[in-house]
This record gives C-alpha cells, structure tokens and sequence, in this order.
C-alpha cells in the first residue's frame, strides 16, 4: 500500500495516527493493528508538504479492560472470549526535517490525528551514506538491513568508541581500520593488549593486506608468539640516539624527581665520546656514593631492560607511510614503559605533522585509552594525547579513543570527541561519564545502551547525519583478542588428568623412570 501523498518515495505506508499532546521535538501516535514496526525504527509525518523524520523510543501497550487492578479471573474470562481493547502507542523523537536528502531541524507543529508513515528503504539508504569518497561503510539498521556508513570528514573532530569489556570495541574500532585503509589513510594503533596483531591477515588467514606491520619490543612478552602473528617488526632504541629527556623517560624519573633528574644530566656531561649504555653505567658507578645510591635502583631496572636497546632507533619513516597501518604491540610491558614508547612515537608524528614533513592525514586509535590518559595525571602521554584533542585536527592528526571505562579516562579528552561509538554499557557510573561527556547522547538513547546486543552500537555526533543504532558488520580482518576458550581448555585439562590417572600410563611412566629394574 503506498502513501499516496507528496513525498511518497520516501514514505513508504500508513502505520498509524498522532494522538494527544505532542511538541515539535516529540510525538506520539496510536499504532495501526497491521503494522510491522518495532523500536528504534524511523518514521515520517507529511506536514504540508515537509517530510518530517523521527525515530520510535518506545512502544508502550495499554488497555483499559485489563489494567493494572484486573482479577485473575477477569482477564482469564476476556482472553477465552478474545475479547481485547489494547492499543499500542510508540513514542517518538523528532529527528529532523528532510530537505535535500538531508535533515535540517524541523519546527513544524504536529497536531493530533496526523497520518504516520513507515519511512521507505531508499530514503534510509540515503540517509545513512555518503559520497563514496567520505563514506566508511561500517554496519547496518537492525531490522531492515540498511547500510550504514559514516563520515570520514567527521572523525577530524576525534571519535570515541565506548563500551563495557566485551560488547564489541575492538571489533568495531578494526571495521573502521578496514575501511580507512581502503580510503588510503595512514593508521597509528596503540595496541596494549594485541587484539590488531592479526589484521594483516583475513579470516581464512590469507594475507589481507601488505601495508600493515606490527612492531614489539623485546620487552613484550606478547599475548600471541611470533609464529602466531607471522612477520614483527623489532622496535628498538640505539641508546647514542637518546636525549637526556628519553632517559629519564625511560628510568621514570619525572621532572619534579629534583634528587635524581640532575644526576641523569651529570652522568651525560661526564660520558665523552661514546655514548651506549655501557659507557652510561661505568660512568654512573663513577659518581659519588651518595647520589650513586638516589639512582642506583633505576640503574638496575635500566639493565634489566637493557634488550630495547640495540644498535637501530625505530623511527617514523619505519612505522608512518601513506596508506600505511603501524600496530605497536604493547602486550605485556610495563605501563609506564609502554607510556614511553607510545609517547615516543606520538610526538614524532605530532612533530612531522606540525612541520608539514608528513603531509597526509594520520588516524590514531589508543585502545584501554583510560590508562594512557587517566584524570589528572600529568605523564607525557597523557599531556601528548590532551595536546592532540585540542589541536591535533588543525595539523591534521585524528584520534579515536577507545576505552572500557569511561569515568576513568580525562573528561576533556572524551568531551572533544565529537563523535561517539557506543556500545553496550551497564554500568551507571560509566553510563553518567558517557552522559556528561556530549551534548550528542541524550537520557534516552542511554536508557538503550544496556539492552544492546554484543556488535550493536548507538552513533551519534558529527560522522552520522542523525543519531542511529546499527549492528556492526562482520570483519574482513582476523580477529585477535577474542575471550579464552574456557569450556574446551577445561575438556583439555581433564583429557590430562585421566591420561595421567590412567593405570598403563603410570606403568609406562615407572618404566621409563626405572628401566628394565
Ligand atoms: N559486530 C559483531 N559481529 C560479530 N561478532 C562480534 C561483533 N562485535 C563483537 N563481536 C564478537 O564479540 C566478542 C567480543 O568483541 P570485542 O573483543 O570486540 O569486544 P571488546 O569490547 O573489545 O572487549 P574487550 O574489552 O575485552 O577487549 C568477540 O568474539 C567478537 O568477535
């Protein structure tokens, strides 16, 4: 049945009629016997010509036959003589006015007893995509299956990706590296716990792409082994390449440590010539006693990491290329270690970017961004990370933060993300930070959030033309990072144990262990 009204391309059938008191923000409408329209769908008034677009919040079921006072026996008489007076009402939130396939904001009064249209395919279609050069495809509607993409203009004001542990970040944050690399960009992952390390690879483990590298240092211990990943790239550090700053970096003294931050200088002021760690310790045990002692335990941390070093620095020509993704493996370091080299390497791109050197734009991605970047900590990461919030898109470098607790990262990094990605979340403290960190994300799209499936997401801000909640789709990339199969490691421990228990398993072992005696 078509609409039969002005706009009839974009309004596809009748499914019911406005009803009580409504405003031009919200409205409400009794919903037709026949129609098939669930939550979250979009819908459409025709007011004088103006396509009005708003999306269902809620479908509520009244009767008032059988309401909340009813008997057992009552509604047991009603139910056998199909005797039913209940309407359904759906509950809307106006999204805007078409105009140009767009939506602009509508002002238009919505009076009881207005036609309500099942919005058509084509017009979410339309809704939902982008000229093919901005377009990051990345997900569909739930119930019709719609594309949907977003806007890669929009990620120049950063995007968050929030969820609860295990609701679909790393799988959603992987889709969007997919489709940027497709577009040519250049792709920096801070890696922690190596849920990228298998990009390169497709599902069926045939290589997806050769412009992506993981780089470890020695001193990660890796969640996954080397002949897991395939090709890794060292990163290391010639010590001659270090500045007095990257010392202390790297030994964790801060510039307020005034006992030991000098010594550092004095050491180097000392050392001529040659410049390797070896020099470095000969050259410390020469200070005196005391001041020996103040640093003596960094020393001993600087020898037990002493394997980063080697004789090449890893620099931005290795991991920073056009169409380039660089994933550094963090898995198993240290934080603050980690903080070092992820630092590392966020100013030298921040410095290439700002000195014109590099010219294309570069995508950040810092995953478990709440332990690169907590509430006012003032580490070298965190200032480096605030740096690229604030000013990041002016030279072109764009971040996306992804992170399990929103109420631990630094509210003004999240607050200039002017796009978030959320997925589940049920946590009512990390639902308030989500609450508190946009004007995007309103009280009723959080009351979604915990009902959402594991790949269903809510996007709102300025890469979507209006907010929606998509099912991310599948991933062309293998993944890394999935859960620990519990349930067939447990069979495998008990194979072991019956192995183990089993009576010609303890002969042969006696053998062994006695021989022919
Ligand atoms: N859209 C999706 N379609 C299919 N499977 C998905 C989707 N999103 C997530 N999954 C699956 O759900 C599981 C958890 O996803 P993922 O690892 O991305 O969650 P996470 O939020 O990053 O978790 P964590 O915080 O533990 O890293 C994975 O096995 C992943 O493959």
């Amino acid at each position: 049945m078509k609409a039969g009204v002005k706009g009839v391309q974009d309004l596809e059938y009748e499914i019911g009629f406005t009803a009580g008191k409504n405003s031009s923000g919200h409205f409400q409408f009794v919903i037709s016997e026949n129609a098939d329209i669930k939550k979250w769908e979009y819908v459409g008034l025709n007011i004088n010509g103006s396509i009005v677009i708003g999306r269902i919040e809620d479908i509520v079921s009244k009767s008032d036959l059988m309401d909340e006072s009813i008997d057992y026996e009552s509604i047991k008489r009603y139910t056998e003589n199909k005797i039913n007076d209940s309407t359904n009402m759906s509950y809307v939130n106006v999204l805007g006015r078409l105009e140009n396939d767009n939506l602009v904001q509508s002002r238009e009064i919505i009076t009881p007893g207005l036609k309500v249209y099942k919005l058509s395919s084509a017009i979410l279609k339309k809704l939902f995509s982008f000229p093919d050069e901005e377009s990051l495809y990345i997900g569909n509607l739930p119930d019709t299956g719609v594309p949907v993409s977003i806007n890669i203009k929009g990620m120049r004001r950063h995007l968050a990706i929030l969820a609860q542990t295990g609701a679909g970040k790393s799988h959603t944050a992987s889709v969007i590296m997919e489709e940027l690399l497709k577009k040519g960009a250049s792709i920096i992952v801070l890696d922690p716990h190596a849920d990228y390390v298998f990009m390169k690879k497709d599902r069926d483990g045939k290589i997806y792409s050769d412009n992506i590298d993981v780089f470890r240092t020695p001193l990660s211990t890796g969640r996954y082994s080397r002949d897991d990943i395939g090709i890794i790239k060292e990163f290391t550090i010639r010590f001659q390449d270090l500045t007095a700053d990257d010392i202390k970096g790297i030994m964790g003294i801060k510039d307020n440590y005034t006992q030991m931050s000098p010594l550092i200088d004095d050491i180097l002021k000392a050392m001529k010539g040659k410049k390797d760690l070896n020099d470095f310790m000969n050259t410390a045990e020469k200070l005196p006693q005391d001041d020996y002692r103040k640093i003596k335990g960094r020393l001993v941390f600087l020898e037990k990491i002493r394997e980063i070093f080697s004789d090449y620095t890893t620099g931005i020509k290795d991991y920073l290329g056009p169409g380039k993704m660089s994933v550094l493996d963090l898995s198993g370091m240290d934080q603050y270690l980690a903080n070092y080299f992820s630092f590392r390497i966020l100013s030298e791109i921040y410095d290439s970017k700002i000195s014109s050197e590099f010219k294309y734009p570069v995508f950040i991605f810092v995953e478990e961004a709440h332990n690169f970047v907590p509430p006012r900590v003032n580490s070298n990461i965190a200032g480096m990370i605030k740096k690229i919030a604030a000013e990041g898109r002016k030279f072109g470098i764009f971040l996306t933060v992804i992170t399990q607790r929103p109420g631990k990262i630094d509210a003004d990094v999240l607050s200039q993300c002017n796009s978030q990605i959320i997925l589940r979340v049920t946590n009512p403290i990390d639902q308030n930070a989500i609450l508190q960190s946009s004007e995007n994300i309103t009280e009723s799209l959080m009351e979604d959030l915990p009902s959402l499936d594991t790949g269903e997401a809510i996007i709102v801000g300025e890469i979507v033309k209006m907010p929606v909640i998509i099912k991310v789709r599948d991933r062309e990339t293998k993944p890394g990072g999935s859960d620990i199969d519990i349930i067939s490691l447990l069979k495998e421990a008990r194979d072991e144990v019956r192995k183990m228990n089993n009576p010609d398993e303890i002969k042969k072992k006696n053998k062994n262990l006695l021989g022919d005696f």
